[in-house]
């Protein structure tokens, strides 16, 4: 008896190949991939016409953001983070990041998202709204050394991993999150790779984002932002760097050679202005890169179908190149790529018997996913995360035909729209 069968299902398994078959769910784990001609469990769900993939793999995001979702566009990265965002953040409480991070998470498992990993503040916060929606996620309390709060934010990220690492039935892990070299000076971030080694954490941090950044970072240390790292121990623990954009061919040497895994954010990179992250020659290097949305006040949305096509065409214009990242790569870094980034390449990231049930299942009974001769160029080219239908994670189902089975949505809009409003009042009268 199995707790869940996904019968007839156009399946994407881990050998990259779509075959219609059966999958069937016990407990948190597929347990079966091939025909099960009269399927015994709790709930059958008819696949014909559908398309199961592998849940999408968020790799980089500010989830509680959504709260300043419209508040603050078309800006410079450091004119928009000073003069707009962290003024509004300094008004945030535990309640409002409890309440933008479950908007966060029902927007991500409405797009098919089963997985992302989140960079902010009031973490335990975070995770509670995790732990209730039952979604997965890799979170890091965010350190700033150049802030008041720069020692109590070591602290609260040392009880944050002791409390929550391997938490919530397993589903959440825990990485220490200093922001970035502009905002983590190098004795800070020694004492953060002090506790990263104490308590054998992993480090997600934001990298060579501008042209500005590792200019300044030159200017100052006589070396890029990655050489930097390398040289204070940053990249010795276990690194997720986000963005990656302006990296030279040495940085990616040592990026290799130092097994960093990229979280590639090209709806952000692009709406920021901040530039094209070499993918291609990292890929080519063999460096591992997951994709993921940002935070969605500088994305502006969590949609991984969208990330997808961004980042399948955005670096064929850039290299005027149409082979350049194929949609097979597009989606492997959605998914598998996107779980060895965040450390969860045995866990999640594939459909494979053994591997957690973290899987999206799109509804392919619409104009434009047909006729089919590819299905990973539809889902990659054509697809929207409105032909997202059922999403399960961790063998239960948490979008049941296009309907939240753990979230409250009339709830949860009244609560997002009214802590995001006063919370803007509240920075302009200050
Ligand atoms: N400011 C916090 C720690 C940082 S949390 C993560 C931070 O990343 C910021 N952030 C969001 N998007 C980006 C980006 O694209 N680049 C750099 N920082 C960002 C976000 O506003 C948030 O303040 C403190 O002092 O305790
Ligand atoms: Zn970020």
């Amino acid at each position: 008896m199995f707790n869940i069968v996904l019968k007839g299902g156009d399946v994407l398994g881990a050998d990259g190949q779509i075959r219609q078959t059966d999958i069937a769910i016990s407990g948190s784990i597929i347990t079966q991939i091939g025909t099960i001609p009269e399927p015994q469990a709790n709930r059958v769900i008819d696949c014909r016409n559908k398309l199961i993939v592998p849940g999408f793999v968020n790799t980089h995001t500010h989830a509680a953001m959504t709260l300043f979702r419209s508040y603050a566009d078309d800006m410079m990265l450091m004119d928009w983070l000073q003069t707009k965002i962290w003024p509004a953040e300094a008004n945030l409480t535990s309640e409002d990041v409890y309440w933008g991070t479950l908007l966060a998470i029902a927007e991500m498992i409405k797009s098919g998202t089963t997985c992302f990993a989140d960079m902010y503040f009031f973490m335990p916060d975070v995770a509670k709204a995790v732990a209730e929606s039952g979604i997965r996620a890799v979170l890091s309390r965010g350190m700033a050394g150049v802030t008041p709060s720069a020692n109590q934010a070591l602290a609260e990220s040392e009880s944050f991993y002791n409390e929550w690492h391997n938490a919530g039935d397993g589903r959440i892990t825990v990485m220490l999150g200093p922001h970035a070299p502009y905002t983590c000076p190098p004795d800070y971030l020694k004492k953060v790779t002090a506790l990263a080694g104490k308590l054998g954490a992993e480090i997600h941090i934001h990298l060579s984002e501008t042209a500005g950044e590792v200019a300044d970072c030159t200017k100052q240390y006589n070396k890029s932002p990655i050489a930097l790292m390398q040289e204070l121990g940053v990249l010795d623990h276990g690194t997720l760097a986000a963005h990656c954009v302006h990296v030279s061919p040495e940085d990616i040497a040592i990026m290799k050679e130092k097994g960093v895994r990229v979280a590639h954010n090209p709806g952000s990179n692009m709406k920021l202005a901040s530039g094209v992250a070499p993918i291609p020659q990292m890929l080519q290097a063999g460096i591992c890169v997951g994709l993921g949305t940002d935070g969605a006040a500088s994305n502006n949305n969590l949609d991984m179908v969208e990330e997808l096509r961004l980042v399948a065409t955005l670096h064929k214009v850039h290299g005027l190149d149409p082979l350049a990242v194929p949609a097979k790569a597009a989606v492997d870094m959605a998914t598998v790529q996107g779980a060895k980034a965040l450390g969860l390449g045995q866990v999640t990231g594939q459909l494979e018997t053994g591997y957690k049930a973290d899987i999206t299942i799109f509804d392919m009974q619409q104009p434009h996913w047909h006729p089919r001769h590819d299905r990973i160029s539809l889902l990659a080219y054509a697809a929207s995360a409105h032909d997202v239908h059922t999403v399960i994670v961790d063998g239960k189902i948490l979008l049941d035909n296009r309907q939240f089975t753990t979230i409250d949505q009339e709830q949860l809009f009244a609560e997002a729209d009214r802590r995001g409003m006063q919370l803007v009042k509240k920075s302009h009268t200050k």
